[in-house]
């Protein structure tokens, strides 16, 4: 069996997406995400000119061969870029494989560990009480665990909270958007806004909170001691993590777990993080962490350190990513949590697929390979438009992160 034909999808239902096509010369075909938010022809352009070629030719069955001739022989390791558009085609080839077996690509990765996948949605609000009445919606929808964020009074807007509630997309069409940050005014909300959701909802569903990257460890540990009597299932990204050794500083003084991973693209962007058990759960996934096979390494390192799994589940993942992740999900044995942003009504039309979502679980369905497809003639209906993600300055005009 050869592959025959790498197809490079791009479209915009709603929001873009990168898709690769992997096509053999028996008919059977794979589907792979190659979405990166903001840069997404940089990927396809990789995928198209530069890995594309290479494939033709190859044996679809040989996923390991593939993944390490690419890593190895591009000679430039890992980068968002290069590891999204490996990813991809491991995605679509574990789809090819699992389809070729005529089952469930949870099979092929050991069977199932669970009966569903527990997930988490996105509470947002514009003030305390607004955001208490999102999340009581999320309780109504069956949801076991809630991320929350607020607006923080004194800034104009903040990361996290948006008009749109379920399907919140940070992405602008233009030029980016430039946001202004405060750490201190946060700070001190921050702590106000579990206060009121524990004692409105009490301790029953998990609550879960995005800092995304704007702390500096002591502020962190500052905020994860705030929130220890409110018990959150995480604190995400409170720290860019570059310096892996910067953790240390919040693990000193704080019992909030901590998650981070969603930007990693690679196991050495978080060794040093799980080997010395700097954080609880790590976020990386399928699309953006060099796909099945590069995500199942750095689960296994995780699994000797009492790190569980997080994948990042925001909208940008195209729902190629969602259903492959939900395969890894069922059977990854140090699973945590899987982040679930719903996609919009359009772009699961673009996006056929076979998971589904009841009580508080997802479950990826029982077709042969992830599940997902993508329809090529609708998606050309939706043309890629340029879109950036926001950038963040301080109150003084300091470029921040975002
Ligand atoms: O889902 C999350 O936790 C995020 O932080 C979402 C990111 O901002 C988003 O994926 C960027 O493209
Ligand atoms: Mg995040």
């Amino acid at each position: 069996m050869k592959i025959i034909d790498t197809k490079i999808i791009v479209c915009c239902p709603d929001r873009n997406f990168v898709t690769l096509k992997l096509i053999t010369d028996e008919g059977v075909y794979g589907i792979g995400d190659a979405t990166l938010n903001g840069r997404e022809l940089a990927v396809a352009a990789y995928l198209q000119d530069h890995i594309g070629p290479c494939l033709l030719g190859r044996d679809p069955g040989q996923i390991e061969d593939i993944w390490q001739y690419l890593y190895r022989g591009a000679y430039w390791r890992r980068g968002p870029v290069t590891m999204t558009a490996i990813a991809a085609v491991d995605t679509a080839l574990w789809d090819i494989k699992a389809k070729l077996a005529g089952m469930p690509l949870y099979q092929l990765l050991g069977g199932k560990s669970r009966n569903g996948v527990m997930v988490y949605g996105h509470a947002n609000g514009t003030d305390i009480a607004h955001t208490a009445d999102e999340v009581a919606k999320y309780i109504d929808m069956g949801y076991r665990a809630i991320r929350a964020q607020c607006g923080i009074p004194g800034l104009p807007s903040t990361y996290g909270v948006s008009k749109d509630k379920l399907f919140y997309e940070p992405a602008d069409a233009g030029l980016p958007a430039e946001n202004l940050w405060s750490t201190e005014k946060y700070l001190h909300h921050i702590p106000k806004l579990f206060d009121h959701l524990r004692d409105k909802f009490g301790f029953e569903h998990h609550l879960l909170h995005d800092a995304h990257h704007r702390l500096t460890p002591i502020e962190a540990a500052q905020l994860g001691k705030a929130l220890e009597p409110y018990k959150l299932f995480w604190l995400e990204d409170a720290v860019v993590a570059d310096n892996q050794a910067g953790f240390r500083r919040i693990r000193e003084h704080t019992t909030t777990p901590l998650a981070v991973g969603e930007v990693f693209n690679s196991i050495w962007d978080a060794k040093q993080l799980i080997e010395e058990q700097l954080i609880d759960y790590i976020r990386a996934t399928v699309t953006h962490a060099g796909g099945i096979t590069h995500l199942r390494r750095i689960a296994d390192l995780a699994s000797l350190y009492h790190v569980r799994t997080g994948c990042h589940g925001a909208t940008d993942l195209s729902p190629a990513t969602m259903g492959a992740a939900l395969h890894f999900d069922l059977w990854v044995p140090n699973f945590g949590i899987q982040e679930y942003m719903r996609h919009t009504p359009l772009t699961d039309e673009v996006f056929p697929h076979d998971y589904s979502f009841a009580d508080g679980y997802l479950t990826p369905g029982d077709k042969p390979g992830h599940g997902v497809d993508i329809d090529e003639k609708l998606a050309a209906k939706h043309p890629y438009k340029r879109a950036y993600l926001p950038v963040n300055r301080l109150l003084d005009g300091t470029m921040f992160n975002w």
